[in-house]
């Protein structure tokens, strides 16, 4: 059955935990999800992983109410307690940082001196007061991500979804972001966030890994990397060039449950389980 629950107004309570349980999508013949939950508690950052066209997208949408879902529910607030940052974007090229606040605060009818308060601070917690009559198209990536960010949460949103909100940002700006998220998520919102760095998901508290539009592991990174399916061992020449992966200097080797494992024990950290876990999945198909 496909419900939504969205009810609610803008007096409604700050502190609610909101989700998808059960979703899938479809776009014509293309399944996006399939059957995907995501628990999005107040208070906590939770982050989506997964490759190129694995449905994260779609699940941050789906979560933000700008696409339908097929089966399934989606717990969300009403859309004006919403803060969404699509990739990439959420800024034109062709307005100030200062416009860029009195654009957005108009469409959330924030004026007067509880718009300047808004703008006061985020510009001060993005760092971009001096750039504040800049065009976007004049920041750098980091800058404008930050800007995106900023605008995200102008309104003090109660679920926050961010799609990934670190794609090409500068290692410092990385940080700076991440200290931003870090702080909504104490001052109570729910926040959600895709990326493709698996270091990052690892900082979340909890993380959903989708693969092709399935839930590949879902959990707390430490429960994820201690449920890695299988043995994670140190690769030598002899082992199955289909069962290991690069990790910094050196190859890793897997082994299904069962295997005789080959090879010096390692430590597995996210990318090692997710890794595990995909071609355990592979392994069964
Ligand atoms: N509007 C759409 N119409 C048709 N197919 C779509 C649409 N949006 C997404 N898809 C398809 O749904 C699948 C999941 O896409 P989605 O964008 O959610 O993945 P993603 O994990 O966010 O990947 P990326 O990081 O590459 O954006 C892909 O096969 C994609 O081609």
């Amino acid at each position: 059955m496909t419900s939504e629950a969205r009810a609610g107004t803008k007096d409604e309570p700050r502190r609610r935990d909101f989700g998808a349980y059960g979703v899938s999508v479809r776009f014509d013949d293309v399944r996006a999800l399939e059957d995907v939950t995501l628990p999005v508690p107040a208070g906590a950052v939770t982050a989506v992983v997964g490759g190129d066209g694995a449905g994260k997208s779609t699940l941050l949408r789906a979560l933000a109410g700008v696409v339908p879902v097929e089966h399934g529910s989606v717990v969300a607030p009403d859309r004006r307690r919403i803060g969404f940052m699509p990739t990439g974007g959420g800024t034109w090229a062709e307005l100030t940082v200062d416009e860029h606040v009195d654009f957005v605060g108009a469409a959330h009818r924030l004026r007067g001196s509880d718009l300047e308060r808004r703008r006061e601070r985020l510009l001060d917690a993005t760092g971009l007061r001096e750039a504040r009559r800049r065009l976007a198209s004049q920041l750098s990536g980091g800058m404008r991500q930050k800007l995106a960010f900023g605008l995200a949460t102008l309104h003090d949103p109660v679920l926050l979804v961010l799609d990934e909100p670190s794609t090409g940002v500068d290692p410092v700006s990385r940080v700076d972001l991440w200290r931003l998220v870090a702080q909504a998520a104490s001052a109570g919102a729910a926040v959600a966030f895709s990326t493709t760095y698996l270091d990052e998901a690892e900082r979340a508290g909890t993380v959903l890994v989708l693969d092709q539009g399935r839930t590949l592991l879902s959990g707390p990174p430490d429960d994820v990397v201690r449920g890695a399916p299988g043995h994670v061992r140190r690769a030598t020449a002899t082992h199955d060039p289909a069962r290991t992966w690069r990790r910094g200097r050196e190859v890793r080797a897997w082994f299904p449950v069962g295997a005789e494992p080959v090879g010096q024990a390692v430590p597995v950290d996210l990318e090692d389980a997710v890794v595990a876990a995909a071609l355990a999945r592979e392994a069964t198909a």
